[in-house]
């Protein structure tokens, strides 16, 4: 009998980010270890022309929602989307929804946010720092809360290299930086944003870090807890390996290498990729929620969900497992064969971006001008070495993250429970996992069918032809050009054409003495 699961039984639990890469892992597992919990509150925007009931059908009738629907035949049911904009005043939440919320909600899981690294700051805050201290406030007035659960960022205090299980304080009070946004201009902002990330890499981090001081002041009553995930990456186990569905952090990267569109990225092969299965953060988010609700800390504990520390991986053999299994499963209609390497200065970082992103790009363009078409892969380029260079400063550099609170978490489970919400990154076998993740990106993001791997290896060797054709033609024009202009070539084109000859002449002869 599982505590845990137990616990949400019967239980009204609000969600932010529901329709995110997370919140659906999140509700998934929910909906099927609990399949007798009372509601799931969405706050959900209307958005690409969908409606809100639009949304959640697709959701529920994705791939990912299929166990579910066998467990909890009713789960249309159990799922209230409510509309919301978490960065309207009150959420432009109706009253009615709004009084159903405050009287009803016994647990809150904080998932949204903006995770887009560039992200202006005025809506970065906004979103990452106003919502939460909005949702707070709303927090503070539900008489039957339990437990309030954050998700924050591992990376949040990315400017240490150790950090521990507490909140660093940021040099700006969040509260001013918030009232501040209200008045400056955007042209200010932008002037100012640097000085005020410091030494962050981007706004995403000191928001993320912004929101977890807001969490601490304006805990009041509240019982409270934060996750902070590292780079969260496709499921390990449950509902089934690999699902992934959108191309933040790892896997964008992932679907470019696949595709022959990546080769090359400056990352440090020894630097820990500290990657963390989606299912892993669920597992640990629903143990918080439990555990704080049940054991009620006296203080906000923050956990970290990270894998560094108790089962490293790094960059290095990652990259080369994802290659290895492209070797095996190919992706469809791949532009250039998957083939990859890492670089470590900016000089080669530079070089290999000229020769092997932005010369392909621009050869292609020309062929489909010549062909009649419109020319795209030089803007698809310039994106990809635009998120490259968003990311380099994650792959490149190694964090320890300590985890006594998570691992104190997991002594407090019975054997039941550490097996039904397991987050024991320990057992987890990187290889298989990331063999899994590529299988997962083809199939789940891409949508690709698995009958069409041979058509998708026989294109690749189409690839490799051309890519030979055109090695040799571009060899032999230089070549040409070389002999026209110097005396030493011609020299060096006459010796190997005269041994050539001398050499064929003697097989010749030997071979005519033989008969
Ligand atoms: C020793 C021997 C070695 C040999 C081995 C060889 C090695 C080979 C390598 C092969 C394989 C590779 C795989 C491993 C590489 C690992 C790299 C992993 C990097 C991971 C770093 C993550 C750090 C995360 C830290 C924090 C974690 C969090 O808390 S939050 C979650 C993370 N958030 C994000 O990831 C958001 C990032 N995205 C953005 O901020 C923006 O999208 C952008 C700034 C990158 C781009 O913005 P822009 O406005 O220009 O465009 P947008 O409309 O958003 O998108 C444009 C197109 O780009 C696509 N896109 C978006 N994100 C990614 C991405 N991560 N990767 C690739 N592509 C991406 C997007 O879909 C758009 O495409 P189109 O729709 O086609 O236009
Ligand atoms: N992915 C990762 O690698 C990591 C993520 N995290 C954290 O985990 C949490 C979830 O991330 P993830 O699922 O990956 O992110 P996603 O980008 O997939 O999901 C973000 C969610 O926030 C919602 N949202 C954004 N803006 C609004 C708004 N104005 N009103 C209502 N809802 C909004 C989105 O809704 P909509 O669908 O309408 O856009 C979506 O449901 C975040 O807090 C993130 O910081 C932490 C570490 C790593």
């Amino acid at each position: 009998m599982s505590m845990i699961a137990d616990f949400y039984g019967g239980k009204s639990i609000l969600i932010t980010g529901a329709t995110g890469f997370l919140g659906k892992v999140l509700m998934e597992k929910l909906f099927r270890t609990s399949p007798d919990l009372r509601v799931i509150y969405i706050l959900v925007r209307p958005k690409a022309g969908q409606t809100l009931q639009q949304r959640v059908f697709q959701i529920l009738n994705s791939k990912l929602f299929e166990k579910v629907k066998e467990v909890c035949p009713n789960v249309h049911e159990k799922i209230r989307a409510i509309s919301a904009d978490l960065n309207q005043n009150d959420f432009a939440i109706s009253m009615q929804d709004m009084q159903e919320l405050l009287s009803y909600t016994d647990i809150i899981f904080h998932c949204a946010a903006t995770v887009r690294f560039d992200d202006h700051l005025r809506h970065a805050v906004q979103l990452n720092v106003t919502a939460t201290q909005q949702l707070l406030l709303m927090a503070s007035q539900m008489p039957n809360l339990e437990a309030f659960i954050h998700i924050s960022t591992a990376f949040s205090n990315c400017n240490l290299k150790h950090i521990d299980e507490v909140i660093y304080p940021c040099p700006v009070e969040p509260k001013k930086i918030i009232d501040s946004m209200e008045w400056l201009d955007d042209a200010i902002i932008d002037e100012i944003t640097p000085k005020l990330i410091g030494d962050r890499p981007n706004t995403y981090t000191y928001t993320k870090a912004l929101g977890e001081m807001v969490v601490q002041q304006e805990s009041g009553k509240l019982n409270l807890a934060i996750i902070r995930p590292s780079i969260v990456g496709a499921t390990w186990q449950e509902p089934f390996p690999g699902w992934v569905d959108n191309v933040n952090g790892p896997t964008g990267l992932i679907v470019a290498a696949g595709k022959g569109f990546l080769r090359s990225i400056r990352a440090t092969p020894m630097a820990v990729a500290d990657l963390i299965p989606a299912d892993i953060v669920v597992n640990l988010t629903l143990a918080v929620g439990w555990y704080t609700a049940v054991h009620r800390p006296k203080s906000t504990l923050i956990y970290h969900c990270t894998s560094g520390n108790l089962n490293p991986c790094n960059w290095g053999k990652m990259g080369i497992q994802v290659l290895a299994t492209f070797e095996k499963i190919p992706l469809e209609r791949a532009f250039r064969r998957p083939k990859a390497d890492f670089t470590t200065n900016n000089v080669t970082t530079q070089y290999w971006n000229a020769v092997s992103h932005r010369a392909p790009a621009i050869i292609y363009d020309f062929y489909l001008r010549l062909t009649g078409r419109k020319p795209r892969m030089t803007k698809l380029m310039n994106r990809l070495l635009r998120t490259l260079s968003m990311l380099e400063y994650f792959i490149n550099r190694s964090w320890e993250w300590s985890t006594y609170n998570t691992e104190m978490l997991m002594s407090k489970l019975s054997p039941e429970d550490q097996r039904v919400f397991n987050f024991d990154v320990r057992q987890l076998n990187w290889l298989e996992y990331i063999e899994n993740y590529v299988l997962g990106v083809k199939k789940y993001l891409l949508k690709e069918d698995m009958a069409g791997i041979p058509e998708a290896k026989q294109h690749l060797k189409r690839l490799r032809n051309i890519h030979y054709l055109f090695n040799t033609a571009l060899f032999l024009i230089a070549w040409r050009l070389l002999i026209a202009r110097s005396q030493v070539a011609r020299n060096v084109w006459f010796f190997i054409v005269s041994f050539c000859y001398k050499f064929l002449s003697y097989f010749r002869a030997s071979s005519t003495l033989k008969v």
